[in-house]
């Protein structure tokens, strides 16, 4: 299978085959230049391995597994790695692993000598099915996520099924919350696989589905200026309960992204019998239902969402199944939202 998010001179293929990692040099040039490969402590090394075998001129820089990596200390250490690597502005930086590794390396690519190319390989659920595509490359600030950051396109993605193969359950789970999402605001086909018996079984249709709505988004709307906030649903309550209750560098337990997403989608689901399908749903994938943090520290750091204008902040909910929408409303209201009053 094979998409193509069309965005003029930063268009790009998205490749969904089971071993395409070992395809790399199809698709990009890896003879005449210098590859850095960043993965992380979690990432099985092999996938790491594959990559570099295809390239004269490589070496793999491995960081920290865990949000934590992505914040301004492990992010200067990949820019001096790439440096002392000797790179130039012709050279390439392939990621290959989650979010983490993606967010982390597509920021690095963006702004080494103003840019260089990238290559994103996503080894988790929740890297193949969102955050692989669309050019949002961020660290974090403390607790605040996605902070700083660019929009910074891969030049292709390969999304390699066989890499989920080694991917501990609680994470399969955790980026299925992600699909889900896709599949509330935009795809009830996408969303009735949750509800048949199985929906680990359609794995690979799930992430197919969910990266075709997500391309057409960002087709429409690169730089977030207008629908693409859709995606953003259940973000900005679950970007607050991931900052008090995520798992990172010393808190190492909690909750990772996608079950924080998870919860904080439910309060913005309109339709009672819908968010009892979703709970359900919840429930047989084995996610969170509920929140279990502070609501007051929750609110805080909800504050500081980029979506927040003044006193006034950008919500998206669903109304029903397949359908979103915006709301702008005071941030006095949140902590009616949050179940707080
Ligand atoms: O690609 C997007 O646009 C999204 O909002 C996808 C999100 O699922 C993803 O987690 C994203 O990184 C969050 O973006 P942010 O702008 O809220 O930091």
């Amino acid at each position: 299978m094979k998409l193509t998010m069309q965005l003029k001179s930063r268009s790009y293929d998205i490749i969904l085959k089971a071993g395409c990692l070992a395809n790399l040099h199809q698709f990009t040039n890896v003879e005449n230049r210098k590859v850095f490969v960043l993965t992380d402590s979690g990432v099985p090394r092999q996938y790491a391995e594959t990559i570099a075998a295809q390239c004269p001129h490589s070496t793999i820089y491995t960081i920290p597994q865990g949000e934590g990596s992505k914040c301004l200390k492990v992010y200067g250490q990949v820019l001096q790695a790439m440096l002392e690597f000797d790179m130039d502005r012709k050279d390439l930086l392939v990621a290959v692993g989650g979010g983490v590794v993606g967010d982390l390396g597509g920021f690095c690519a963006a702004s080494y000598m103003r840019g260089i190319d990238f290559v994103n390989c996503p080894t988790t659920v929740l890297a193949q099915v969102d955050s692989s595509i669309g050019g949002k490359t961020a660290i974090d600030l403390g607790e605040t996520k996605n902070i700083v950051g660019a929009f910074w396109q891969p030049k292709v993605v390969l999304v390699d099924f066989d890499t989920l193969a080694t991917l501990p359950h609680r994470h399969v789970v955790n980026g299925l919350a992600e699909a889900l999402k896709t599949g509330l605001i935009g795809d009830a086909q996408l969303f009735a696989l949750f509800e048949s018996k199985d929906p680990e079984a359609q794995i690979e249709q799930i992430v197919y589905r969910s990266l075709k709505f997500k391309k057409k988004i960002v087709e429409q709307d690169e730089r977030e200026g207008s629908v693409r906030a859709c995606l953003n649903f259940g973000h900005t309550i679950g970007h607050g309960i991931e900052a008090v209750r995520g798992i990172r560098g010393r808190r190492t337990t909690g909750l990772y992204h996608g079950e924080c997403v998870a919860l904080g989608m439910l309060p913005m689901i309109e339709d009672p019998a819908l968010v009892k399908r979703v709970r359900a749903i919840y429930r047989t994938l084995g996610l969170p239902t509920r929140t279990g943090a502070n609501k007051a520290k929750v609110l805080e750091y909800m504050q500081h969402d980029k979506k927040t204008r003044g006193d006034h902040i950008t919500v998206i909910k669903c109304p029903g199944l397949g359908c979103w929408r915006a709301d702008t409303i005071s941030t006095t209201e949140l902590p009616q939202l949050l179940g707080m009053e």
